[in-house]
C-alpha cells in the first residue's frame, strides 16, 4: 500500500527522509540477496520497449519491484499497472531519490532520442543521451546498481565492416545517435574495469512491435508498413527497397535482455554484445506483408533517413552472445510479420 500511495508525485517531497537514508546507505552495497527479488527502475519507461518490458519484469519479479518513469503523462492502464514516477534523467537529485527511496538494485535505461528525431535536435540529443547517461551511470557506481544501457546498430559507421559486422570492429558513427551510444560502451566498460560497476549492454538492430510506437529511428519504416497497409493498402518508404538493415521482433529484443541480465557476473565474457535475430529490406518486408494484403502499393522517397541507413550494418553478427550465453532470436521475417498482421488487423477493421 505504502507503494502505491507513492505512484506519480514528485520525488523531491521526500527529500528529508532520503537524505536520511542516503546517509545511512552511503558506501553500503544494497543489492538484493540472491533469494530476494530485484527492484528494478526503468528509465524511459514509456517508450516502444520500456512498456513491454515493465510488464515481463513485473510478472517475474513482482509488480512493486519495477517502477516505471518517463516524462510523459501516462495513460491509466499505466498507472494501474505498477508504480509511475516522473523523472527527467537529467535531474540527478530525483533520480537519486528514486534509487533510495525504492531501494533500486538494477536500472534499465531507456531514456533517449533515437537516430531520426537526434539529427533534428542535436543539442537535446547530447543532453539527454549523453548528460542523462553520466548521470544513471554515476548512481549505479555510488549505490552499487547492476545496470543495463542499450546501444544498437547505430553505434558503427561507414568504416565498419557492414555485412557482417561483428562484435568488436571500428566504430565511427556517423549521428550523434551513434556517437552518444558509443560514449554510452565505453564510458560503461570504462566503470566496470575501474570501479567494479556491474555495466550490460546489448547492441540492438531495429526492433519491431505492435503495442507501442517507436520513438523516431531510422528503422522505424518496418513498423508503419503495418499500419498503412492494413488501414490503407498503399505504404510510402523513406528508404529505398534494396536497403538491408538487421531487425528483431520486439518479443526477442526483450527476452533477449532479460536473459542478459538474469546472467550471474561471472557469466560474463564481455560486458557489451550485438544481438540480432533477422536482416531485410523495404522489398522483402513488401512481399512478406503482401502475403496478408496482397493489394498493397508501395512507393519509394527516400529522404535524410537514407544516409543513415546507408552507413548502418546490413547483417549484424551475434554469434558471441549466442556462444557466450546461448542468446537464440525465435522470430524470423515471416514469423514477425505474421504476428504483426495479426495483433494490427482488429484495430484497423470496420
Ligand atoms: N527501438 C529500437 O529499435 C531500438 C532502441 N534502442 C535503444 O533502446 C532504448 C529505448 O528505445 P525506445 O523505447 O525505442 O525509445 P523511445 O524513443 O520509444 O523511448 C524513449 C523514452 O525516453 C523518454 N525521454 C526522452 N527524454 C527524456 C528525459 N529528459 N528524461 C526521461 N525520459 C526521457 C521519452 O519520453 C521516451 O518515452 C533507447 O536507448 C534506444 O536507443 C536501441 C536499438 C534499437
Ligand atoms: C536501430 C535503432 O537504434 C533505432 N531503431 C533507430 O533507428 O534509431
Amino acid at each position: 500500500m505504502a507503494l502505491q500511495r507513492l505512484q506519480i508525485q514528485h520525488c523531491r517531497v521526500f527529500s528529508s527522509l532520503i537524505n536520511n537514508q542516503l546517509h545511512l546507505r552511503r558506501n553500503q552495497s544494497v543489492l538484493a540477496t540472491p533469494d530476494e527479488n530485484p527492484r528494478i527502475l526503468i528509465t524511459g519507461g514509456l517508450g516502444q520497449l520500456g512498456t513491454g518490458l515493465a510488464k515481463i519484469l513485473r510478472e517475474k519479479y513482482g509488480k512493486d519491484n519495477v517502477i516505471m518513469s518517463d516524462i510523459l503523462k501516462p495513460s491509466k492502464e499505466v498507472v494501474e499497472a505498477g508504480p509511475y514516477i516522473f523523472a527527467d534523467i537529467l535531474d540527478f537529485k530525483c533520480l537519486q531519490e528514486m534509487v533510495v527511496t525504492y531501494r533500486i538494485d538494477w536500472l534499465i535505461h531507456f531514456s533517449a532520442l533515437l537516430s531520426a528525431v537526434g539529427e533534428q535536435n542535436v543539442p537535446l540529443a547530447i543532453r539527454v543521451n549523453i548528460e542523462g547517461l553520466h548521470n544513471v551511470m554515476e548512481l549505479a557506481k555510488q549505490y552499487r546498481l547492476r545496470i543495463f544501457v542499450p546501444s544498437t546498430i547505430g553505434a558503427f559507421g561507414p568504416e565498419s565492416p557492414r555485412n557482417p559486422t561483428p562484435n568488436l570492429t571500428i566504430q565511427r558513427p556517423k549521428t550523434i545517435y551513434g556517437v552518444s551510444k558509443v560514449h554510452g560502451e565505453l564510458l560503461g566498460e570504462y566503470y566496470h574495469h575501474k570501479f567494479g560497476l556491474d555495466f550490460r549492454c546489448l547492441r540492438f538492430p531495429g526492433v519491431i512491435s505492435s503495442d507501442t510506437n517507436p520513438g523516431g529511428g531510422t528503422t522505424d519504416y518496418a513498423v508503419q508498413i503495418f499500419h498503412d497497409a492494413l488501414k490503407t493498402r498503399q505504404f510510402q518508404c523513406y528508404l529505398k527497397p534494396d536497403t538491408r538493415l538487421p531487425m528483431m521482433y520486439i518479443t526477442d529484443a526483450l527476452r533477449s535482455l532479460c536473459e542478459f541480465m538474469a546472467l550471474p557476473p561471472e557469466a560474463l565474457k564481455q560486458r557489451t554484445y550485438n544481438v540480432t535475430a533477422m536482416s531485410f529490406t523495404p522489398e522483402e518486408i513488401v512481399r512478406s506483408v503482401q502475403r496478408h494484403v496482397p493489394d498493397l502499393k508501395v512507393t519509394y522517397a527516400p529522404d535524410s533517413r537514407q544516409q543513415i541507413a546507408d552507413s548502418w550494418p546490413q547483417v549484424f553478427d551475434d554469434s558471441e552472445a549466442r556462444a557466450e550465453w546461448n542468446w537464440k532470436p525465435q522470430y524470423d521475417i515471416d514469423g514477425m510479420v505474421d504476428i504483426m498482421v495479426d495483433a494490427l488487423r482488429p484495430k484497423y477493421q470496420i
